[in-house]
């Protein structure tokens, strides 16, 4: 009996992005991207692992998709490897990378997948980082000159885009952590990327509404429910400064026009506020047809007199977590959507990432019993289903990930897939969680 029924038309998937599943990074004209380039130099990566290879999905996708089939998972997420299509950024065309996507958005229509498409998941062609890369307004052309073409090639066959995949973490861990490509420590940047990225998603969402297709485009946020350590004063403005800080500095340019006036404040004291125009907040504003989120854990906070630039810092609770050192906490998601719903004008969600990483292990049997996984999906389903009848707008869940795969700074270490691979022989195992999710789906909804 199925407990717990999501909407007739809820959209049930999986995802997964270019670099992390692909590999063939050097393959039929691709050109070399940040990620290439980062996992070359050592030290940057877990293992110096990289993805040359990953899992062969560049050569493998059809025997992939037809897991997909068989599992009965009829939305699939993926992203296009933009020097694929432009080896130098922009200019020359790759007849090849445009031919590799055709095959692939083709064989999953032919199985009755739908393609939801992720145009930047983090893989910007290194000609354009070597001319500042996301600081550079050039750049910000360049994106909407490559997106020009991908809805011109696939906008007839693709109902779903989405610009950007997690604008925070690019500009954070990647230009003010250094933690991901191209491992730049430096706030002032991290927030001037932030805010060419917004103004590339914006003038792409314009493009595609003047163009007249038919699908619906919108960008994925990675955010998360913030909480204070204690009720002090201290940090109860420690948390609201780091919502601020992950979650409405993205969420008020795209969906109010306007970044958050007390973040504006602090990071102009700070000396890191970028400089930007109200043109710009136009642009970014343009309306979106959904919001997507990414939603993996909470984030409790405190006040740290000695955390630059916040003086704010997580604290690590002693409480259940995935291999990535993440809490388990499902409530987040329920607190998160209800939220969005309340401050944003009810926008229509889709939730573009939610899974876990744990460390699988193959039984006897060739099995991967999963069961902790699937104890993180179904609670935190439980929390969506909640939200819904609560009235959140929420119109689809994307499981990450598909394929265990490339975890960016932890390399090969994280699982996150509900499929196994055996990255020696590119052997594909179903997990327990992958069939369970399949039953989610035919049911469309959890049984008890
Ligand atoms: C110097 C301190 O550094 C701490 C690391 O801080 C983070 C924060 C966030 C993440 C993170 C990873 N993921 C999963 C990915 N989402 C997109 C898809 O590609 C998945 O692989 N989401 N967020 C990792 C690390």
């Amino acid at each position: 009996m199925v407990k717990y029924k999501f909407p007739d038309d809820f959209i049930w998937g999986v995802a997964t992005s270019a670099y992390q599943i692909e590999g063939a990074y050097n393959k039929d004209g691709k050109g070399e991207n940040i990620w290439d380039r980062f996992t070359s130099i050592p030290g940057n990566i877990y293992k110096n692992h990289n993805g040359n290879v990953a899992c062969d999905h560049y050569h493998l996708y059809q025997s992939d998709i037809n897991i997909l089939k068989e599992l009965g998972i009829k939305n699939y997420r993926f992203s296009i490897s933009w020097a694929r299509i432009f080896p130098d950024g922009y200019g020359k065309v790759n007849q090849k990378g445009i031919e590799y996507y055709r095959r692939l958005i083709n064989a999953l229509l032919d199985k009755g997948i739908q393609p939801a498409i992720t145009l930047y998941h983090w893989d910007l062609p290194q000609e354009l980082q070597d001319i500042g890369g996301w600081t550079n307004k050039k750049v910000v052309d360049y994106f909407v000159e490559y997106a020009e073409l991908m809805f011109k090639e696939f906008g007839d066959l693709v109902p779903i885009w989405i610009t950007h995949n997690e604008p925070w973490v690019v500009s954070i861990l990647g230009h003010a952590w250094g933690v991901h490509a191209p491992g730049i420590k430096d706030y002032k940047i991290a927030l001037k990327v932030a805010h060419n990225i917004l103004l590339s998603h914006g003038k792409v969402v314009k493009l595609y509404r003047s163009m007249s297709l038919k699908g619906k485009i919108g960008i994925t946020l990675n955010l998360s429910s913030i909480h204070s350590a204690t009720d002090s004063e201290k940090d109860l403005l420690a948390a609201k400064i780091y919502d601020g800080f992950m979650n409405r500095w993205f969420l008020d340019a795209i969906l109010k026009g306007s970044y958050p006036e007390d973040m504006k404040k602090l990071y102009n004291e700070l000396n890191i506020l970028p400089q930007f125009s109200d043109d710009d907040m136009k642009i970014i504003n343009e309306r979106i047809d959904f919001l997507g989120i990414n939603y993996y854990t909470r984030s409790v906070v405190k006040y740290d007199e000695n955390a630059y630039p916040l003086k704010v810092s997580m604290l690590d609770l002693d409480n259940p977590k995935t291999d990535m050192g993440w809490e388990i906490y499902p409530k987040g998601l329920y607190e998160l959507l209800i939220n969005l719903h309340k401050n944003y004008d009810g926008i229509d969600i889709l939730i573009t990432e939610n899974g876990a990483a744990f460390n699988d292990i193959v039984n006897y049997k060739g099995k991967v019993v999963d069961d902790y996984r699937i104890d993180y999906l179904y609670r935190h389903l439980l929390e969506a289903y909640r939200a819904i009848c609560d009235g959140v707008n929420l119109k689809g869940y994307y499981l990450w990930s598909f394929l265990d795969n490339f975890e960016w700074a932890e390399g090969y270490s994280k699982r996150f897939g509900i499929v196994f691979v055996d990255y020696n022989t590119q052997k594909r195992i179903i997990k327990d969680s992958a069939y369970w999710y399949s039953d989610v789906i035919k049911n469309n909804g959890i049984t008890e």
